[in-house]
């Protein structure tokens, strides 16, 4: 059993079926006996994934800036609810409480998320499982344009490894459970 973070979607107007992706993560993710460690957020898919795991009786851990609680937007409803007084010791937060981390389709916030606990593993400042849920194609011309960095000597494949894609819920959870042992 692990903690798995979940970087995803905050935005409040998103298509039903990323709202409904994030909910079965929640699900599958706390029916396999893990935590989930969230950015503590209770809109779009963070809140999403969040109710997803408590209604499948999993524990939710929600890390978030004082800003955040100050807008409404957080998850009263965290088993735990840690509060940081800015995005950079909340992020922080999230990785040294996590085991792993999982990518859902999400925006910049996402994505800079991804792209520092990325760029930590391929310095060896954690060792932790990094996947990319590419669902439904969501990241494939991400994905195409960053397999063009290591021919490219922008990137090491050791590097460019780090970066687990798959394609569905059940393949990402199996993929960081191989991981971790
Ligand atoms: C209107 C309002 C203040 C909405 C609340 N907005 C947010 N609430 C909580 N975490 C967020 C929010 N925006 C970005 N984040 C962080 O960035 C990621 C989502 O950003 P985005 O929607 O992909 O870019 C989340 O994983 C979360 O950790």
């Amino acid at each position: 059993m692990a903690a798995i973070c979940v970087f995803c979607a905050s935005s409040r107007t998103l298509d039903q079926r990323w709202l409904d992706l994030a909910t079965v993560t929640g699900g599958e993710l706390a029916r396999r006996g893990h935590t989930l460690v969230s950015g503590g957020g209770c809109v779009g898919m963070m809140g999403a994934v969040a109710d997803g795991a408590r209604a499948a009786g999993g524990h939710t851990l929600g890390i978030i800036p004082q800003a955040l609680v100050d807008l409404e937007v957080a998850d009263l409803h965290a088993d735990e609810l840690v509060i940081t007084d800015g995005m950079a010791s909340r992020k922080t937060a999230m990785i040294d409480k996590s085991d792993a981390f999982l990518t859902l389709p999400g925006g910049l916030g996402t994505l800079d998320e991804l792209f520092e606990v990325w760029t930590m593993a391929t310095l060896s400042m954690h060792h932790k499982p990094v996947v990319l849920l590419d669902q439904d194609g969501f990241y494939s011309g991400l994905v195409n344009w960053l397999n063009g960095l290591a021919p490219g000597s922008f990137a090491r494949k050791p590097a460019m490894d780090l970066l687990v894609v798959v394609d569905s819920v059940p393949a990402a959870l199996d993929a960081i459970e191989a991981r971790l042992g």
